[in-house]
């Protein structure tokens, strides 16, 4: 019998020779694609739509010395078939007869990569995992399902690469996880294209990157749809878009739109902030109801006959009968200035007919001409009035009159005033719109024309967002489908969501799969115990995630010393930024100015992360304001007064979900500094 190693030994010689084998094959399809001419094309047109899908494949089907082309190998041994042997890697590699060569992750047959388990073997006598350093194969590991392990087994020699992986010290920004989906993971990324799944998760349970790796299957499974269409994904903030861009253009997916919900919904300079309680009032849905009435009551019902002067004859269509046009355009359920559009063509048609009644033979082109003309023009504007976004809701924040009328019963009178501006902006152009409004410039905008839905959306940290936002979203994907992910608990707006019921229902997908992620791959035992202590406060019923990670973290709390908190603050940095890995330092937004001056008058090299903007360079220390750790992770974090980051919410609840926030950002530990006391559930007892 073969000694382990030996065994080991050899079949990683076998595998390293397949993995030269597959290069070679890339290589060759690269050269084919290369070798192909565009201007052979059957037009210039054609040419150029070849010579620019040529450039993509070819840029697909470059080889990175530096990973390897695959990272796992599945034995497949049908009942029904002859047994076959997979690897599996980020793309398809076939040699010159068309055979497969290394699978792609996102093709069928590499579900049971994924999913197969010794109770559900679906037929995989063998899953491979594999090892790699700088794009050499380095270990393997092997299970054996649906049987018995062979006495002979090759083993990886202690360590298992699937937990390595899990354990790697993150540096970058976010990587794949294509080689490590869990089962549970994988149902989600491999949902149908016409399923929304909604996913709440605990920190770290790896709902950011289940949203990415399933833009990618679908984008895969469903290419051609989809390419038409388009997939979106929206984040919280700049810096996280940062955190998360690079992933899916690793796994080749480069026509992938990243959007946060500001961007999204850029309706102009956002010049104003304002109450949180006006701005949840704004976010509230029965403000869809009061701006479809605002647009719709600007009809104006005629009281005067439409009168056009052709030549010497004048052609009138009677108030009576615009009025009938008016009613059928506004019932047929499109949009305000879409049924605008076909008025003058309806009133020109009325015209036409009484020519004809007077004898006349008037054809098309004079339909057209009466349709253009100033009479119908000025008339259309009197009884169908052109409206814009900033109009209508302009006059609705100024006019108290306009407001009530908008508002019906929906709104009481105290909501009302608390809608109203106190100073009038003179202008809708001079109008100093709040993010709030934005949500709501958006929906006149829809109510005015009809938003087009892409096929896809990955709606992350949905938790977040007001109804109003989420209808925004959801009309963006009113055709299509979307991914919802965030977590109840993590809610830090004073409009989050309560029940993913209604988020969905706001989002307009009533139809959906609801999943309960709950294994953290982020957050170490130590930690997410500690963190977990806020629950029962902020998101009774929620549990915790049950840490996946081997190392059991750190947690070190450090009162500050007589020299303040800033300068406790500067030594925890030394200490955690002494060994490689990233470090995030979390503070109070209002003291993120002064920490990092202390850093810089202390030599401490350090990069800053903000709302609007990631950072640029590489940096091992990044001073992160709370309000924008959302969706991050660094190996070590320092939270800088947490009792301070909790109080700049406006409520309590709120204040402890951001500080949950702040305290689930850690890889692998979490040192807090403080120097007023903390919040009295994170106390040390
Ligand atoms: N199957 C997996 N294999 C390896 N790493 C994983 C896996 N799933 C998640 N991770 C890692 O765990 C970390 C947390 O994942 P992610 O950011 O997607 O979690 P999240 O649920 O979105 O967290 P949060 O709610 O805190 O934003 C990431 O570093 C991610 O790469």
């Amino acid at each position: 019998m073969r000694s382990p190693d030996h065994g080991l030994d050899s079949e990683l010689a076998r595998e390293q020779a397949y993995l030269d084998d597959a290069r070679e094959q890339l290589a060759r399809m690269r050269r084919l694609a290369e070798s192909l001419d565009a201007s052979k094309a059957s037009d210039a047109i054609s040419g150029e739509v070849l010579g620019w899908v040529l450039a993509r494949r070819i840029a697909s089907l470059q080889d990175d010395p530096r990973t390897t082309l695959f990272f796992g190998r599945i034995d497949v041994d049908p009942a029904d078939g002859p047994a076959e042997q997979f690897h599996i890697g980020r793309r398809h590699v076939t040699d010159e007869a068309g055979d497969p060569v290394v699978v792609d992750w996102r093709a069928p047959i590499s579900t049971a990569f994924y999913r197969a388990s010794p109770l559900e073997p679906m037929d995989v006598v063998l899953r491979r995992r594999f090892g790699a350093d700088r794009g050499r194969l380095t270990a393997l590991e092997d299970e054996h399902l649906g049987g018995p392990a062979p006495s002979d087994e090759a083993n990886a020699g202690g360590g298992s690469i699937l937990a390595a992986e899990i354990e790697r010290p993150r540096t970058g920004p976010m990587r794949d996880i294509v080689s490590t989906i869990q089962p549970e993971q994988d149902e989600i990324v491999r949902s149908d294209v016409a399923v929304s799944v909604c996913v709440q998760g605990a920190p770290g349970t790896g709902k950011t990157a289940v949203g990415l790796h399933r833009a990618a299957w679908l984008l895969y499974s469903f290419r051609e749809r989809l390419d038409r269409s388009g997939v979106l994904v929206v984040g919280p903030n700049r810096a996280f878009l940062d955190h998360i861009g690079a992933v899916l253009p690793s796994l080749g997916e480069v026509r992938v739109a990243h959007a946060t919900i500001e961007t999204l919904l850029d309706h102009g300079r956002v010049r104003a902030d304002e109450p949180a309680e006006v701005a949840t009032l704004k976010g509230d849905e029965r403000l869809a109801t009061v701006l479809r009435r605002a647009v719709w009551s600007s009809l104006v019902r005629p009281s005067e006959a439409l009168v056009v002067p052709r030549g010497v004859r004048k052609w009138r269509v009677p108030a009576y009968e615009v009025a009938e046009i008016v009613d059928e355009l506004a019932a047929r359920g499109v949009r305000y200035s879409a049924a605008r559009d076909l008025l003058p063509q309806r009133l020109a048609h009325h015209v036409l007919l009484e020519m004809e009644r007077a004898g006349d033979a008037p054809d098309d082109r004079v339909q057209d001409a009466v349709a253009r003309s100033a009479a119908v023009r000025a008339y259309v504007s009197t009884v169908w009035p052109a409206l814009d976004p900033a109009g209508v809701l302009h006059r609705l924040w100024s006019d108290a009159a306009a407001l009530r009328e908008a508002a019906g019963d929906d709104l009481t009178d105290a909501e009302q005033s608390m809608l109203l501006w106190d100073k009038p902006a003179r202008t809708k152009g001079s109008a100093r719109w709040s993010r709030a409004d934005m949500a709501l410039l958006d929906e006149v905008e829809d109510l005015l024309r009809r938003e087009p839905s892409l096929g896809h959306v990955v709606l992350d940290e949905a938790q977040d967002l007001s109804p109003m936002q989420l209808r925004a979203v959801g009309r963006r994907c009113s055709t299509g489908s979307v991914t919802v992910l965030g977590d109840i608990a993590q809610g830090t707006t004073p409009w989050a969501t309560a029940s993913w019921g209604d988020a969905m229902r706001h989002l307009g997908k009533d139809e959906h799969d609801l999943v309960v992620l709950d294994r953290g791959f982020r957050v170490p035992a130590v930690v997410i115990e500690y963190a977990a202590r806020l629950l029962p406060l902020m998101a009774p019923g929620l549990g915790a995630p049950v840490s996946v990670r081997d190392n059991p973290g750190r947690l070190d709390i450090r009162p500050a010393g007589d020299d303040g908190v800033l300068a406790e603050a500067v030594r925890a940095v030394r200490t955690a930024s002494s060994t490689a890995g990233s470090v995030g330092v979390i503070a109070p937004d209002a003291l993120v100015d002064a920490l990092s001056t202390a850093l810089t008058a202390t030599d401490v090299s350090h990069g800053r992360l903000d709302r609007d903007h990631g950072d640029d360079e590489d940096h091992q220390v990044e001073v992160v304001p709370a309000s924008v750790a959302k969706g991050l992770e660094f190996d070590r974090t320092v939270v800088v007064e947490p009792a301070a980051i909790a109080a700049a919410e406006p409520d309590e609840r709120t204040g402890l979900r951001r500080l949950y926030v702040v305290l689930t950002r850690a890889v692998s530990e979490l040192t807090i500094v403080h120097a007023e006391p903390l919040p009295e559930a994170l106390s040390p007892s």
